[in-house]
Parts: structure tokens; C-alpha cells; sequence
């Protein structure tokens, strides 16, 4: 499929996603969005994917919503449209495991696709925040709410409450992004990493995936049922005895996702 604001690989196993509107530091309009959730469809569905890479410019991973696009729309447009469910829910709703890689920019829905995704490797670039306030209006994707579960409240509320921005430093030590590299690596880094996820059995980064997931959902009680209850699944897989084997072997496993 031809894309216009993004464009898509696919090497090795891994889908890498660029948002690519550089002329409006990749603010997400409705194609852009449109084309995201495509995109993301069809890497879940294709078998030679493993693991997704989204990642921007040097400049901007996404500046937010395309404020151009919105700015004239009532508040009768913006509920029957039900704006940004669609796409913030087709991230959200991707089974194989999304990394997102921020350098530069990343505020209002840019941050809250990239808090959408199951981790964040940022470059020292990387600028967080959820400046909606400045607008009249609030966070709409998630930035109240994803944002407050990853950093906690005192933090959510400054972000949201001042619209001020978090380095890459900070949001690394806050807990949003798992690791800081310098901009230039940014990209291998991630593709590193996504790499790392690819070479595993694909039912048990399924599992864990969703297991983690869960925690934001359950009360503690439940998710630790749950994660135990997927774990005792797991031996049902060959994929458990060639790991076990392989390490008993002193080699590397050959997972067939089976
Ligand atoms: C999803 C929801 C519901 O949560 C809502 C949102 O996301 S609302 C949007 C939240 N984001 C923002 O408020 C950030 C807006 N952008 C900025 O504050 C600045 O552009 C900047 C700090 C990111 C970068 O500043 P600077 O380097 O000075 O570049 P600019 O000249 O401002 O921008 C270049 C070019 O990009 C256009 N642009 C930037 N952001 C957006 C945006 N969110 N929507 C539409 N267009 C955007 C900007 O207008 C410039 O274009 P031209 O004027 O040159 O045509």
C-alpha cells in the first residue's frame, strides 16, 4: 500500500513506521492517523513481522495533533467524529509489540502515541509534554491518563496543569522512557532492540505483551492470576521445551512458534 504522510519498511522482521510530514513537524492530521492505523493493521497481520518500530524525524517524533486541522471544529463535529478514538484505539488494539523511538518533539498526541506504543527509547533530543493546555483544551488521547500511570501524579499534573516540556533525562528517570541514547543511535538502538524481540518465540511475546497490559487493567490479585494462568499455557508450547532444552544444552534455542 502507498503511503503519503508515513512511510514503512519491513526488513529483517521488523516493521519500521516514519511519520513523515516534516513540513508540520509530523503533526498528526486525520490521513496521517489514517495511514498510522493502516499501517499498523497490516504489519499485525503480516507473518514475516515480529516486532513494529514508529519512529519521526530528528526534529520531531510528532508535534501533536494537527492543530490547523482541528482549530475550526464544534464541539458537535469533534464528538460525532469522535476524534482520535480510532487511531489512539488501532494502537492500543496491535498485538505484536510496538517500540517507540522519540527524538525531538513529542507533545500532545505525539507523546500520547508514543505512550500508546509498549515502550519509548528516546534520543537526548527528546521533548515530552502535553501542551494542550496552551489551547483552550485538554489532552484527548491519553495524556491524563497513560502519562499519570507512567509517571505518577505530581508529575502528570505539572505536564498537564503548566504544559511544560520534560528532556529526555527526566522522562527517563520519571520512568516514561526506558532508555536515553545519544540522537545518532536512536535508530539502531531501536531496531536493536526490536530485533532482540523478534528473535523470540512469538506466543510468548504475545503473552507477555498482553500480560503486562493487564496490570493497568487488574486489581493486583487478578493480573497476578492472570500472568500465572498465561504462564502455566505456555507449557503447552514446544516453544517452552525448546527454551528450557536449549538452556539445559548450553545453546542457543531455535523457536518455531509452536
Ligand atoms: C491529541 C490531543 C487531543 O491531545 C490534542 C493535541 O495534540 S493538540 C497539539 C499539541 N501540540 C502543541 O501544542 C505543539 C504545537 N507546536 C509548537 O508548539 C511548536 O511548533 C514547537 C514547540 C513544537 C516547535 O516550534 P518551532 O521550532 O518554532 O517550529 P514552528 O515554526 O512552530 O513549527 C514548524 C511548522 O510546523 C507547524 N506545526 C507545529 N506543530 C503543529 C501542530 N501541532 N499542528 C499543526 N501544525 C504544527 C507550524 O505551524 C509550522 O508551520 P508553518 O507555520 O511554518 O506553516
Amino acid at each position: 500500500m502507498a503511503f503519503e504522510t508515513i512511510n514503512v519498511e519491513v526488513d529483517d522482521h521488523v516493521a519500521l513506521i516514519k511519520l513523515n510530514r516534516p513540513e508540520a513537524l509530523n503533526a498528526l492530521n486525520n490521513q496521517l492517523l489514517g495511514e498510522l492505523c493502516t499501517a499498523l493493521e497490516e504489519a499485525d497481520a503480516n507473518d514475516k513481522v515480529r516486532c513494529i518500530v514508529i519512529t519521526g524525524s530528528e526534529k520531531a517524533f510528532a508535534a501533536g495533533a494537527d492543530i490547523k486541522e482541528m482549530s475550526e471544529k464544534s464541539f458537535v463535529d469533534v464528538f460525532s467524529e469522535n476524534l482520535f478514538a480510532g487511531a489512539i484505539d488501532c494502537l492500543a488494539g496491535t498485538r505484536k509489540p510496538i517500540i517507540a523511538a522519540v527524538a525531538g518533539y513529542a507533545l500532545g498526541g505525539g507523546c500520547e502515541v508514543a505512550m500508546a506504543c509498549d515502550f519509548i527509547i528516546a534520543a537526548e533530543t527528546a521533548k515530552f509534554g502535553q501542551p494542550e493546555i496552551n489551547l483552550g483544551v485538554i489532552a484527548g488521547m491519553g495524556g491524563t491518563q497513560r502519562l499519570t500511570r507512567a509517571v505518577g501524579k505530581s508529575k502528570a499534573m505539572d505536564m498537564n496543569l503548566t504544559g511544560r516540556f520534560m528532556d529526555a533525562e527526566e522522562a527517563e528517570r520519571a520512568g516514561l522512557v526506558s532508555r536515553v541514547v545519544p540522537a545518532k543511535k536512536l535508530l539502531e538502538e531501536a531496531m536493536g532492540a526490536a530485533q532482540k524481540i523478534a528473535e523470540k518465540s512469538r506466543p510468548s511475546t504475545l503473552a507477555a505483551k498482553e500480560a503486562v497490559n493487564r496490570s493497568y487493567e487488574l486489581t493486583l490479585s487478578e493480573g497476578l492470576l492472570f500472568e500465572r494462568r498465561v504462564f502455566h499455557s505456555m507449557f503447552a508450547t514446544e516453544d517452552q521445551k525448546e527454551g528450557m532444552g536449549a538452556f539445559l544444552e548450553k545453546r542457543q534455542p531455535q523457536f518455531r512458534d509452536k
